[in-house]
């Protein structure tokens, strides 16, 4: 893809992730490409919405982020409102969803520039719920250890109609990773009902629920016991925190299943959180549905992915020491099958690995 404008965000308590962003703004120079930096930390000004973000750096076409999981994730909220593409570079502890380490940037950037990357699409959340999302006073003050400041709530989506009054009201807010329904208060636990496709699936009193993508069933979904879910696959995948004598298991709902959490009467208040930053606060008798966004994020990628080696690599996956050592790939060298020929394959004999994440943080 030319790119025509880049939008970068930057974890700016890392200087490795100051000194990238750099590169990138040379290489943005150097090429005649507007470059300006998204969603950065002002004092004087409340954090923006995806779309102000995006218009205030004229809609960049390509989104890149400089930090870890969580910068990316910045980034990505940006990107996926406005059609952009989005490629991470790692600075960070984990770096799951990133693609590069800083050292690649301008190489990357030439990739991108000539259309010798792919673009690998992933499915979002989107929200309905019973009133437009609110942040008690206060909550940023209380945030702001260490996170940054908070988001403002999801705007209302324009183009809703009173008419669907019943249809809950649309949320101008997409998540990656997932939507968690987690206890605000420490001694109140969440009592939520929670809804797949219309039907009431428990009532749980739990310390929260999660609503995650595949994308995100890697992250608060994988430590809350849920199953890793293979990122191409569409599906809307649930998982309980901590329920207490209640169903405690996954379910894994198919991608037009939508997963709607009622607040019950007796709860404690509930926070709902996007990627990991609080948006709302629920009081009993709000509902917040989340289903799948028509937009989907469309990541960079400058090799073909092999999602089951980066989750062995950046989760450290250990072998059983039991175990003989196994080869990393399963090919045979002979022509693939007819009847196989629409399987996603492991590199042929002599394709490139993925590109190296150098030093490992
Ligand atoms: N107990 C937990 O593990 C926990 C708790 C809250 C939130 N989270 C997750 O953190 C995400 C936000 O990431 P953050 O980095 O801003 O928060 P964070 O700094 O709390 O990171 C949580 C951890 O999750 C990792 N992570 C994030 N997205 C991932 C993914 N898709 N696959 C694998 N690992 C992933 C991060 O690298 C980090 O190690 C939220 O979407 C939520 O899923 C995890
Ligand atoms: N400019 C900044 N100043 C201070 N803190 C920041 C800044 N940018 C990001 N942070 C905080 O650092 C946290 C962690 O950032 P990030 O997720 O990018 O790195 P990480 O947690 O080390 O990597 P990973 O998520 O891959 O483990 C962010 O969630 C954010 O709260």
């Amino acid at each position: 893809m030319a790119v025509n404008r880049l939008g970068l965000v930057v974890h700016q308590a890392r200087p490795t992730a100051v000194a990238g962003a750099r590169t990138a703004h040379a290489w943005a120079a150097a090429h005649g490409i507007p470059c300006c930096e998204l969603d950065v930390w002002r004092g004087d000004r409340p954090r923006r919405s995806a779309q102000e973000e995006s218009a205030a750096a004229g809609h960049p076409d390509l989104v890149v982020t400089f930090g870890g999981d969580g910068t990316f994730l910045r980034g990505a909220r940006i990107a996926a409102g406005n059609g952009a593409a989005a490629l991470g570079v790692n600075v960070g502890r984990v770096g799951f969803l990133t693609e590069i380490t800083a050292d690649q940037v301008a190489d990357a950037l030439d990739a991108v520039h000539d259309d010798r990357h792919t673009v690998e699409e992933r499915m979002l959340l989107t929200l309905r719920a019973s009133r437009p999302l609110e942040l008690p006073e206060g909550m940023d003050a209380l945030l702001r250890y260490g996170r940054g400041p908070a988001l403002p709530p999801p705007r209302v989506r324009p183009g809703s109609r009173p008419e669907q009054v019943g249809w809950g009201i649309p949320l101008d807010a997409v998540a990656v990773n997932d939507v968690v329904f987690e206890k605000l208060a420490r001694d109140r636990q969440a009592g939520l009902g929670v809804y797949i496709s219309g039907q009431l699936l428990a009532s749980y009193s739990a310390d929260a629920v999660i609503v995650a993508t595949p994308t995100g069933s890697t992250a608060y979904s994988f430590a809350a016991g849920g199953p890793v879910v293979s990122p191409y696959l569409d599906a809307v995948v649930f998982t309980p925190v901590a329920p207490h004598i209640a169903f405690d298991r996954t379910v894994v709902a198919a991608v037009d299943e939508a997963v709607a959490v009622r607040v019950l009467p007796t709860s404690g208040r509930v926070a709902v959180s996007l990627d990991g930053q609080l948006r709302g606060v629920l009081e009993p008798g709000d509902w917040v549905a989340a289903y799948r966004a028509p937009d989907r994020l469309r990541l960079v990628r400058l090799a073909p992915t092999r999602f089951y080696h980066r989750l062995r690599d950046r989760f450290r996956l250990a072998d059983s020491p039991a175990a003989d050592p196994a080869p990393p790939f399963y090919r045979p060298r002979s022509p693939v099958p007819a009847d196989l020929a629409h399987l996603r394959l492991p590199p042929a004999p002599g394709e490139p690995p993925e590109p190296g994440r150098g030093d490992r943080r």
